[in-house]
């Protein structure tokens, strides 16, 4: 399909739109570029961002509901962008991991509503602009936002960082690799090549279905593809011992609750191990000094435990979420109002970095929501992806 803008180099203004649907919320990214010279990067002047709760996933029962936050949404779209922008204004939604872990019927209901609902709106509607996007895609273009927004695409030493991106339903790990060794000795499948002005990348990624924050909760508890969702009671020690209750997770609800077990942390770093071992590919770098940008609930839980600021981010080390995760767990009750959640899930960003992913303890994390104001996800780099097309393979 036809790109509608035509990029004029007298510093033209124009707009995108993305959707990011994932499996814990649905949220609009609407940027702002000039174009200042055709053959650069365009600069990116400014971000609108909104969030909803649940995940489109969590209507798979009810599609028209579904589409009505993306109405919903786009109230927003349309105070954000001049009226005389909007035809030209692409409107793009890609879905992640909670359409991927829907049944495909399931899964195409919500995205053609949800292309009726951007039909339906005054925005441009480019052919295949609602779609199940794959890991490999997701990967790279977080990447690519991160090294965006830090500059490092701009710069021509080559230097860029690695991101670590952790969604309720999957999970991903991408960087450029130093060594060939780490390219040699990765599933082919991990590595994806694409250019970008004049430069080829060659990167490490992966993207882990059912690795995500939420899914590995119920795959720790056992519940995940569990039978009798009625009736059972999925137990762990990750969880305060009095705590009872039903969770949802991609539109299906579960009985959980926690059981005495003093001290809990090495009980329950027993059970999330095995959601990690065996499943997870250890690049051969991580061991080495890379920068990585760690985001989304990595940020979160970070925050939550107290291990950073929620304004200012900040570095941390793989082992201060290893110590944290430890006095969460074995000081529950002190924790619980926060989340009765966070003692499994520090424990499993604990284990999935060490054991998973193979970081030493000294391994610095740097951790950001924002990097200048806009939002680390694969948003920004998906954006770039429509208008420039960056061709990965
Ligand atoms: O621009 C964004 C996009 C996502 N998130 C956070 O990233 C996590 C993403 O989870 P999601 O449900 O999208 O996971 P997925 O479906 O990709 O597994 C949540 O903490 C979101 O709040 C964010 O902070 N900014």
């Amino acid at each position: 399909d036809l790109c509608p803008v035509s990029v004029d180099p007298s510093g033209r203004v124009f707009y995108g739109i993305m959707f990011d649907a994932g499996s814990t919320g649905t949220r609009i990214h609407i940027y702002k570029f000039i174009q200042k010279d055709p053959v650069e990067l365009p600069v990116l002047d400014n971000e609108m961002y909104h969030a909803v709760k649940p995940g489109l996933s969590a209507y798979k029962d009810n599609p028209e509901e579904g589409g009505n936050t993306i109405r919903q949404l786009l109230r927003i779209a349309k105070k954000t962008v001049p009226e005389d922008e909007w035809r030209r204004t692409p409107v793009v939604l890609k879905a992640t991991a909670g359409l991927r872990l829907l049944p495909e019927d399931k899964a195409s209901a919500l995205l053609k509503e949800v292309r009726d609902v951007f039909d339906e709106s005054p925005f441009f509607v480019p052919n295949n602009s609602v779609s199940i996007m794959n890991g490999a895609n997701e990967g790279v273009l977080a990447w690519v936002t991160v090294n965006f927004l830090t500059g490092h695409l701009y710069s021509n030493t080559r230097r860029t960082v690695g991101i670590l991106d952790l969604g309720g339903g999957s999970t991903q790990i991408t960087f450029l690799p130093k060594s060939r060794k780490t390219v040699q000795s990765a599933p082919p499948t991990y590595i994806a090549r694409f250019n970008m002005f004049n430069h080829t990348y060659q990167l490490y990624t992966h993207s882990y279905l059912g690795n995500g924050l939420y899914a590995a909760r119920l795959a720790t508890l056992g519940a995940l593809g569990a039978d009798g969702l009625d009736w059972k009671i999925f137990t762990s020690s990750c969880l305060p011992k009095k705590f009872r209750e039903d969770v949802t997770f991609g539109g299906t609800t579960y009985k959980v609750s926690g059981f005495d077990c003093l001290p809990c942390y090495k009980l329950c770093y027993y059970e999330v191990m095995k959601v990690i071992k065996g499943i997870v590919h250890q690049p051969y770098e991580v061991k080495g000094s890379s920068i990585f940008y760690a985001f989304s609930y990595y940020f979160d839980r970070a925050v939550e435990s107290g291990l950073i600021d929620s304004s200012r981010g900040g570095a941390v080390e793989v082992r201060d979420f290893k110590k944290r995760a430890k006095e969460v767990c074995n000081k529950m009750t002190k924790y619980r109002a926060i989340s009765p959640f966070l003692c499994m899930d520090m424990t499993y960003i604990t284990c999935l970095l060490k054991e998973g992913f193979g970081f030493k303890d000294n391994t610095v994390l740097q951790l950001a929501k924002k990097v200048n104001n806009v939002e680390t996800s694969w948003a920004l780099g998906a954006t770039f992806d429509y208008f420039r097309n960056l061709n990965i393979h």
